[in-house]
């Protein structure tokens, strides 16, 4: 156990798998607090509020950012999402990890402002695999996959800003070694 838990934040391009490894993660320890961000986007099948995302409206999301309320926030595909910052602070002063599941500029952004941050880049076994994931998942339309194709490439290209890598070729094994870094286990 390291003396003080880190912010860990998990990044990595659209489809790649965040959400099912966070969701395997969370199945075997349900302790392991994620934050929840707001998002102007709409919801899917079965996404709820308050569990997946806060739902929000531009006029609140306007509300968030200039009340300050986000620790990060960025413009995705489209929509804005950003990370409500009480929530986060509340529970490192707690002393409790806390994991953020963010784009490539919200990490950017929580390096700058918190420097012991751990940033982990979730990587695809290969661009064609990606695709497939992003397209196999049918909850976008081909416009949409298309834009976050794009986004993906300059994701793919940031690897190296961060701390670790992580390959999703197993959402066991990385759930795992995402569970190791966060000294849960
Ligand atoms: N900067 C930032 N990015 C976020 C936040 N919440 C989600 N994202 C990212 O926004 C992108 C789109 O998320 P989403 O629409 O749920 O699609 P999905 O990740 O492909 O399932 C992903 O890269 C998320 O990691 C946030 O609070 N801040
Ligand atoms: N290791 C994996 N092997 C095969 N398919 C995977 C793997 N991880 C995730 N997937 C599938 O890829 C698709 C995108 O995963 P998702 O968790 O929604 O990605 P993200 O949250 O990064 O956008 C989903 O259909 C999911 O079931």
């Amino acid at each position: 156990m390291s003396e003080r838990p880190r912010l860990t934040v998990l990044s990595g391009p659209s489809g790649v798998g965040k959400s099912t490894v966070v969701a395997h993660m969370r199945k075997e320890h349900p302790d392991v607090w994620l934050s929840v961000s707001a998002t102007t986007r709409k919801p899917r099948p079965g996404e709820q509020h308050g569990v997946h995302y806060f739902f929000v409206t531009d006029e609140e999301m306007d509300k968030l950012i200039a009340n300050g309320e986000l620790l990060e926030w960025a413009e995705f595909a489209g929509n804005r999402y950003g990370t409500p910052r009480a929530a986060v602070l509340e529970r490192l002063e707690k002393g409790e990890p806390v994991l953020l599941e963010i784009d490539l500029q919200g990490a950017r952004q929580v390096r700058a402002s918190m420097a012991d941050a751990r940033l982990v880049f979730l990587a695809p076994p290969s661009w064609e695999e990606l695709v497939r994931r992003l397209t196999g998942r049918g909850t976008e339309s081909p416009e949409v996959i298309e834009r976050r194709l794009e986004a993906a490439r300059t994701e793919l290209a940031a690897e190296p800003e961060f701390d670790v890598t992580l390959v999703n070729t197993s959402v066991e094994d990385v759930a795992r070694e995402l569970l190791a870094l966060m000294d849960v286990v």
